[in-house]
């Protein structure tokens, strides 16, 4: 039976068996804890080996929250979104409740996949699997799985594969500093996320998936799917968590209201977007470098052009460690109190204490300047006539 299964135990025809890489790494990782416990001092083995043997558990089993996008992309060939988002469709029962065809279905994820950049280092269709893997562990909680109708459903799936559609690697600022035509089109709002939400909408018409629905089914979602994308701008962060928290303080969210289901799902969209502070710490960690990485190569691309270099893609002024650790305590957090304020289920109890120990990981790296990351040299990115 392969890893990917349903509830009730059976795998889909097209997913892969992957049970016996699995084992082996399980091996792996009892020969590597074997090798430490050789290593480390008494007192700091159990602590050692208890997260280990926590984020490893599980990591390959799609419904978990430790599961590993990157372990996975490894094993799938690098087709971790196409894999994900197939065995959704059908763990969700979507192909028979829409009669989808499967041809077109697969074409659609296709072009999804196709349409990521994979020469970016964080906006790359990984990064949209582990959004669509942690949206998929939202909407098995016990209040969104009662309340949401299949449509809403593949909504929250669709926006999540979709999300970052063509994503360019530079955000917003570059885009309109360079007077790009996506920001001459978008009017300089939501210039991406515009961009996102438009490509999926091309691509959902030239795959045909939906062809076959009834103009009101059809219209509703593509009202959901832009609602959804359109949310993630993280600019306007504090306008949808202010109207989050005072519906959790009142406790005036009725899931029978089709705009608060909606409003649940732009905040769930949100939280998959910004979820990886929250994963277990080598997977939250490597994300952090990534998300760095676009960061800084953005920064030497300003410096390059002469134009003024954005404070969180300088790498000679920022540090990977504070960037997180502010990330976490200005963005990540505030919005993850709510979550749990309003589910109150062991998620998100996991995904604060993850954060919470994550941030304290950050910190401790900070006041260690032996585990800090070391800077890339600045004059990889300088002209000739700078040098
Ligand atoms: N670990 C992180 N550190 C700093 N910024 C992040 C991190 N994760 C996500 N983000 C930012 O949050 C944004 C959410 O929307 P995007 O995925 O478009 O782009 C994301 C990044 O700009
Ligand atoms: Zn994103």
């Amino acid at each position: 039976m392969g890893i990917i299964t349903n509830d009730r135990g059976s795998s889909s025809a097209l997913t892969i068996d992957i049970l016996p890489i699995l084992r082996w790494q399980n091996s792996k990782t009892r020969n590597q804890l074997k090798r430490d416990k050789e290593r480390l001092p008494d007192e700091k083995i159990c602590d050692h080996l208890t997260k280990m043997l926590d984020t490893r558990k599980n990591a390959l089993d799609v419904n978990d929250w430790n599961f590993d996008v990157f372990a996975f992309n490894r094993l799938t060939n690098g087709r971790a979104l196409f894999h994900i988002s197939l065995h959704l469709f059908y763990e969700y029962n979507l192909i028979e409740i829409f009669k989808l065809d499967i041809v077109k279905l697969m074409r659609f994820i296709s072009l999804v996949e196709e349409g990521y950049h994979s020469s970016n280092p964080y906006h790359n269709a990984v990064h949209a699997a582990d959004v669509t893997q942690a949206m998929h562990c939202y909407l098995r909680e016990r209040k969104l799985d009662k309340a949401l109708s299949p449509l809403e459903k593949m909504t929250a799936i669709v926006s999540a594969i979709t999300h970052d559609l063509d994503h360019p690697g530079v955000n917003q600022a570059f885009l309109i500093a360079t007077s790009n035509h996506l920001a001459t089109l978008y009017n300089n709002c939501s210039v991406l996320e515009n961009h996102h939400w438009r490509s999926a909408l091309g691509l959902l018409h030239e795959s045909g998936v939906f062809e076959h629905f009834d103009r009101s089914l059809w219209k509703t979602m593509e009202w959901q799917l832009k609602s959804l994308i359109l949310a993630t701008d993280i600019s306007k962060q504090n306008g949808f968590l202010d109207q989050f928290k005072v519906h959790v303080k009142e406790n005036t969210l009725n899931m029978d209201d089709p705009k608060h289901r909606n409003f649940i799902l732009q905040i769930a969209l949100k939280c998959a977007d910004v979820c990886n502070p929250g994963r277990p710490w080598t997977t939250s960690k490597r994300w952090s470098e990534l998300v760095c990485d676009e960061f800084f190569k953005q920064g030497d691309r300003e410096r390059q052009m002469r134009l003024p270099v954005t404070q969180c893609c300088d790498r000679l002024t920022t540090s990977i460690e504070k960037m997180q650790i502010g990330f976490m305590n200005f963005v990540v957090m505030p919005l993850f109190t709510e979550w749990h304020r309003f589910h109150l289920s062991s998620l998100s109890e996991t995904i604060l204490l993850n954060i919470e120990s994550n941030q304290k990981n950050w910190q401790e790296i900070l006041l260690d300047p032996k585990m800090q990351t070391t800077k890339p040299e600045p004059n990889s990115f300088t002209s000739k006539s700078e040098e």
